[in-house]
């Protein structure tokens, strides 16, 4: 959560000239409401499977640049439908590093609201595992979108 998913994706498909694609975006657009208030109104699970509902029929599309949220792959499901249909892209950040984002994130992202640090390192930590799956890995600490948009594109190969 924080990493730069969003804000990668959108600059990799312009360079690629692919459509760009961010699922929490869509589902704001769906419910004509920001992420906290659709989670302070209908709850997390309703949430969730709306996430899960696009990202199923999203991910079957050919040549789109997709960003997730950062909770969808704790959705054995979804994170299946993403390693069969795309070329998965792990965006890994220190705990140091995504600390000193907390300021630009936490108004907007409901799961770390009431959290201390350290329930929220905790957080981070559990979630490492569940991204453990993907087909390229990218260090982002210490570097700007643009510097991570190009190691992508040395290194990865993406579906169509
Ligand atoms: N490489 C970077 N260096 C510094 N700040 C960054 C970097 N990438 C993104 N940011 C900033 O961090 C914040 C979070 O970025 P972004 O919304 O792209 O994360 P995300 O991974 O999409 O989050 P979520 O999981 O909640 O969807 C934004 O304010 C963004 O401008
Ligand atoms: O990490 C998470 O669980 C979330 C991240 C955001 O992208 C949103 O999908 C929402 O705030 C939940
Ligand atoms: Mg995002």
């Amino acid at each position: 959560m924080g990493v730069g998913k969003t804000t990668v994706s959108k600059l990799l498909a312009a360079k690629l000239n692919r459509e760009f694609i961010d699922i929490d975006e869509v589902i704001e657009k769906e419910f004509n409401l920001p992420v906290p208030e659709i989670f302070q109104k209908f709850g997390e699970k309703v949430f969730r499977d709306k996430e899960k509902e696009l990202i199923t029929r999203i991910t079957k599309q050919e040549g789109k640049i997709i960003s997730v949220g950062g909770g969808a792959f704790l959705q054995e499901n979804i994170k299946n439908e993403c390693l069969t249909n795309c070329t998965v892209i792990y965006l890994s950040i220190s705990f140091e590093n995504w600390k000193d984002r907390l300021s630009l994130i936490i108004d907007s992202r409901p799961v770390l609201q009431g959290k201390t640090l350290g329930e929220m390192e905790e957080l981070f930590n559990k979630r490492k595992a569940i991204y453990a799956n993907h087909h390229l890995q990218i260090e982002v600490d210490n570097k700007n979108p643009e510097e991570v948009v190009k190691e992508i594109l040395i290194k990865g190969e993406l579906k169509k």
